[in-house]
Order: structure tokens, then sequence, then C-alpha cells
């Protein structure tokens, strides 16, 4: 599976600059050959712009769904389209969303776990449900930033059957040690393929840190971006999984039944 990353600069608040500029990088990716899938950063239409959700967020994300389902069909590629500003029933969602190269929609996911140190506790409503989605004919799943702090949360996607896990995020330059290692981490104990897109950039409280990573499910990390706006390309294979999964077979070999707490 060849997959395109697009790691970008956000305008904030400015959703139609940002949606300008990811229909010109897609044009690019496309312009240089096929590539089965296109990824976006955390909250790519708006950044953390939370105060003006009320006038910025997107009503059951239309909009992007629009925008993105067009791209897709019209280039015959699957997105994993970062995550927007939703409003649904009158709360506001950090929401992941996935169409696939038919221009449908395959998941939308709303961010489980809310980070206070950015505020969205404030502004923003917790997601119920887990990320797991189908794409391209993999059982997958998709989080959002923080989300990969909580390796109960990765697990239990895993536990009902993903291979692959995608993160979407504004991760701060502050902290990208963490990011690195988290993202391999989870990669090893999961034995799945992590493909992870940040933003760069900055606003008037973080310098977003890039590096997003493709890593495989032995931990290597297949490619990586810098600090800077770019596409990163990778290609991965899928039996690698599986192999992986035979050589050191962890899920046979979970304790299921020690693994709770103490009274
Ligand atoms: N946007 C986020 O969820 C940021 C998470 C983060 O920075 C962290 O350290 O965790």
């Amino acid at each position: 599976m060849k997959l395109a990353l697009i790691q970008m600069d956000i305008a904030f608040g400015l959703p139609e600059v940002n949606r300008a500029y990811v229909k010109n990088q897609v044009e690019k990716i496309v312009a240089q050959g096929q590539v089965d899938l296109i990824m976006l950063p955390e909250l790519w239409t708006t950044g953390y712009d939370l105060t003006r959700f009320n006038e910025i967020a997107e009503d059951n994300g239309q909009d992007t769904i629009t925008f993105i389902a067009d791209l897709a069909r019209k280039h015959q590629v699957h997105f994993v389209a970062g995550s927007i500003a939703n409003r649904k029933h009158d709360k506001f969602y950090n929401t992941l969303i996935v169409i696939n190269s038919n221009g449908e929609v395959e998941k939308q996911y709303d961010k489980a776990h809310l980070f206070r140190l950015m505020d969205e506790d404030k502004y923003l409503a917790e997601g119920e449900d887990q990320g797991l989605f189908i794409l391209n004919n993999y059982v997958s799943a998709g989080v959002i930033c923080y989300d990969i702090r909580f390796p109960e949360w990765i697990r239990t996607h895993m536990l009902n059957g993903a291979k692959l896990l995608y993160v979407v995020a504004e991760w701060p330059k502050a902290r990208i040690d963490h990011w690195r290692t988290l993202l391999i981490s989870r990669a090893i104990e999961n034995q799945c393929y992590v493909i992870a897109c940040n933003r760069v950039g900055e606003d008037a409280n973080n310098r977003f840190g890039g590096h997003s990573l493709v890593v495989d499910p032995w931990g290597k990390v297949v490619a990586e971006a810098a600090e800077e706006p770019t596409t990163l390309y990778a290609e991965i294979d899928m039996l690698e999984v599986d192999r992986i999964r035979k050589t050191i077979p962890v899920y046979q070999d979970r304790r299921a039944n020690l693994y709770r707490l103490q009274k």
C-alpha cells in the first residue's frame, strides 16, 4: 500500500485557506504517480481556534466530507482525512473522518481522550465510540493525538482486529521525543503498522513538531519527516504484520485473566 502524509502548517481559524492548500497538495501528489491513501493531520481546517468553534465548526462534518469525497472520487484515492471541528447535537467534537476512493464515508471518530493542556476539555465533548474501520480491505484503527498515551485504548482496537493504526495529530515540538517513543512503542507492543501525521508551524500557544512517522510492526521507522511542511511518502507490506505476529505470538501469550485491578 502506497501512502502520502501531508505534514502541513495550518492557517489559524481559516478553513477556506487550508482547503485550498490541501487541494493543491493532493493534485501535486497524484501528478507524481498513483498512491493508495492520503492522510491529513488533526484539526487541519481550523487549528486550535477553540474559542471560535461556534462560528467555524462544521455541522456533522459536511463541508469537509463534501470536499474530500470529491477529491477521493476524482483521484481514486482513499483518505484518512485528519480531524475537524465538528458540531453535533449542539456539542463540539474533534472528529476524525475517513473516506474511501468511491467518496463514501467509512468512519467518523470523535476524539475520546481530551487534552487539558490545550483546553480541549473546556470546549469539546468526549467521544464514546471506538475508531475501528475497514479501508483498502484492512481492518484499521484511527485515533487522535493524545489518544496514543492510552495503550489500553490502542490494544482494544487491536483485539478487535486492527492491523494498522492511523494517528492524526497537532503534537507540540516541546514533547516530540514523547511522540516518537509512544508511536514506536505502540507499533512494537501491538505488532501493527503505525502511520502518524503531525502538523508543523505555530499558533499563539504552541510550536508544532512535525516528525510524521511510518513505523512497521517490528518497530522500525520506515519513513520520517523533519520539521518543515512536506509530503511524507511510504510503502508498506501488510503481510509483515502476520509475519511478526507469528514470530513473537504476543496475542496468543496474553494472560488476560491476570490483567485486572486489585480490590
Ligand atoms: N493535540 C493533542 O492531543 C496534543 C497531545 C500532546 O501534546 C501530548 O503531549 O499528549
